[in-house]
């Protein structure tokens, strides 16, 4: 299937993605999250923030997604409607790990490794589902978001909103 930009996927195409993914963006991981690798195995947070892998980007996903549907002959399947309802599916297994814990501190210290293997996997699910309902519904996912992040600096100036949750209708001025 191609994108709604009509480009070709490029990079890890023909791979297993576990493979290609990992072998691509090991070392970089390592020496670019080493905050993130502790926080994923459970550390407390450093000074330095959290970060994500550089791969594989949305279009990586979006194809290697693609590639998996069109080997299984599932896109008759997979239409923006039943895509969505995939979605809420899997973001209710996100909601399911939480349920009943009351507040979870950031980094999740006291979970065990298989429940954030757990996790990652169900926000993995979410994440497939999105960026595959974004192309069905022709959205071009990583531009849309730097769009609507750019509204949402002009909706919440940081000089106007500072400390504070209050949604924008709230603000007087
Ligand atoms: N028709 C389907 C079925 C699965 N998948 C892919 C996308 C998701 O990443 C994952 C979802 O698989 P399951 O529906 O088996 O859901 P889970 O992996 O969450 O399993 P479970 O519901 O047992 O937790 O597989 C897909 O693209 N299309």
């Amino acid at each position: 299937m191609m994108a709604a930009n009509g480009k070709d996927g490029c990079g890890l195409k023909g791979d297993e993605p576990s493979a290609s993914v990992n072998g691509s963006s090991k070392s970089r991981s390592l020496v670019v999250n080493g905050a993130a690798s502790e926080l994923q195995n459970g550390g407390t947070s450093g000074p330095e923030r959290f970060t994500f892998s550089p791969e594989p980007t949305m279009e990586d996903i979006r194809r290697m997604q693609a590639e998996f549907t069109d080997e299984r002959d599932w896109n008759q399947f997979h239409q923006p409607r039943n895509l969505l309802l995939a979605m809420v599916g899997e973001v209710g297994e996100v909601s399911e790990l939480f349920q009943w814990r009351g507040e979870v501190a950031e980094g999740l210290p006291d979970w065990t490794e298989s429940e954030r293997e757990q996790l990652a996997h169900e926000l993995s699910d979410v994440m497939i589902y999105l960026v595959e309902l974004a192309e069905k519904c022709r959205v071009d996912l990583p531009r849309a978001v730097l769009r609507k992040m750019a509204l949402n600096r002009l909706k919440y100036p940081a000089s106007k909103v500072h400390g504070s949750a209050k949604k924008y209708t709230e603000y007087k001025d």
